[in-house]
């Protein structure tokens, strides 16, 4: 099966290199052409987790790509999916598959972009939520910083020929989770990614941050938040290995302790496989928001990603106070109007008594 990725970085390039040494026909696109360079003149470096190897690539620069492109994984950060997309489409026909291979509600953006050039886009586009987690650190080096699976699906939720195919393909990286309910899954990861962002609000490692249960109540909070959200929309949110929402339903002091033990579970998968490597010194010490906003300075996927869940739960009449609060200090933060640091904490704590949404 031949694969283009689109966006060639910690993930897409994790996927990328994986694939090509257990004899995949893939081609690492990315626009950062250092990067590009570096990857067909050395190959792309990988360290971390699974310990350090190199392996040759094929890339090219978005401008370069021409003919049959085969499956097409788009594994840029959400804000650059659609442009990304389109980018290829003048390569695309009505038979092409594409993976929104990324965190965030990209598929609809996707779809409509296809069906605007004459295609049918509920039928090219294909879901899925990469949980693995890595870093792109310079050009053609990339951090590998955690396991984790992938959830790949139709958007219609049916088993199909391509789906098995690409399955099998990134099963060379890691394990690939069939689902049929993609949909539930991603709005999934944008629940749990509230957090995610919450832990962006310091420059400090996820263990200081939602590793403290005073943190982690907040976290749990906004959580709640979003999973509210995503009721008021009929979604049936889908569990995965960081994350179930049945522990999100607050309601009593005891099921504030099971939120709280759903969180040391999510911080124990993503640090256990680093634990077993003392050797190699970490560079990406939070998420990818801390990634983005502090090692290489620019603004995260925040806006583009769980800036929908806002729009979601407008739509919808449910309350999104406290998310909106919370990526309103994450703007701030990027826009160099407020300082990364505990005191956002304190801040969204005091917000969060405020409208009478502490955990009991
Ligand atoms: N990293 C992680 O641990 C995890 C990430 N994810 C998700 O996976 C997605 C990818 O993240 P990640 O791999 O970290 O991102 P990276 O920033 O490491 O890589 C994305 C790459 O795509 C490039 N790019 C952007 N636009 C285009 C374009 N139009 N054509 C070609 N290349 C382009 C970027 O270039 P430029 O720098 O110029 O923008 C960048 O090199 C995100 O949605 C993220 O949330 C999910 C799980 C874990
Ligand atoms: C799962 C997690 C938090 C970790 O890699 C992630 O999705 C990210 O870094 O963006």
């Amino acid at each position: 099966m031949k694969i283009t990725i689109l966006g060639s970085g910690a993930i897409g390039g994790l996927a990328g290199a994986y694939m090509t040494k257990t004899g995949h026909d893939v081609l690492l696109v990315d626009r950062w052409a250092e990067h590009v360079a570096a990857l067909n003149e050395k190959g792309l470096f990988i360290d971390g987790v699974r310990g350090e190897m190199t392996v040759p690539v094929k890339a090219a620069t978005p401008d370069q790509l021409e003919g049959s492109l085969g499956a097409v994984l788009i594994a840029t950060k959400s804000q650059h999916a659609v442009e990304a997309l389109k980018q290829v489409i003048p390569l695309l026909n009505a038979d092409s598959c594409v993976v929104s291979f990324q965190n965030g509600f990209n598929e609809p953006d996707m779809i409509a972009a296809l069906n605007e050039a004459g295609l049918p886009g509920d039928r090219i586009v294909m879901g899925s939520i990469p949980n693995y987690g890595g870093a792109l650190v310079d050009p053609g080096y990339v951090e590998f910083v955690h396991e984790g699976p992938i959830q790949l699906g139709e958007l219609n939720g049916e088993m199909t020929p391509r789906l098995q195919e690409l399955g099998e393909a990134l099963s060379a990286l890691t394990e690939v989770q069939y689902s049929s309910h993609i949909w539930g899954q991603i709005w999934a990861k944008e629940v749990y990614a509230s957090q995610v962002v919450f832990s962006a609000l310091a420059d400090a490692k996820i263990r200081d941050t939602l590793g403290v249960e005073r943190y982690a109540r907040i976290a749990g909070a906004v959580v709640k938040e979003a999973l509210e959200i995503a009721d008021a929309n009929g979604i049936d949110v889908q569990a995965f290995d960081f994350f179930d929402p049945m522990n999100y339903r607050v309601k009593t002091a005891g099921d504030t302790q099971k939120l709280l033990a759903n969180i040391n579970h999510a911080i124990w998968l993503l640090k256990k496989d680093q634990d077993t490597k003392p050797a190699h010194s970490f560079k990406k010490k939070g998420s990818g928001i801390w990634w983005d906003i502090v090692y290489r300075k620019r603004p995260s996927e925040t806006r583009s990603s769980s800036g929908k869940l806002i729009d979601f739960g407008k739509k919808t009449g449910a309350d999104t106070r406290l998310n909106e609060k919370l990526f309103s200090m994450i703007y701030e933060i990027e826009d160099g109007k407020r300082e990364l640091g505990f005191h956002n904490f304190d801040e969204l704590e005091a917000y969060t008594a405020s409208i009478g949404k502490t955990l009991p």
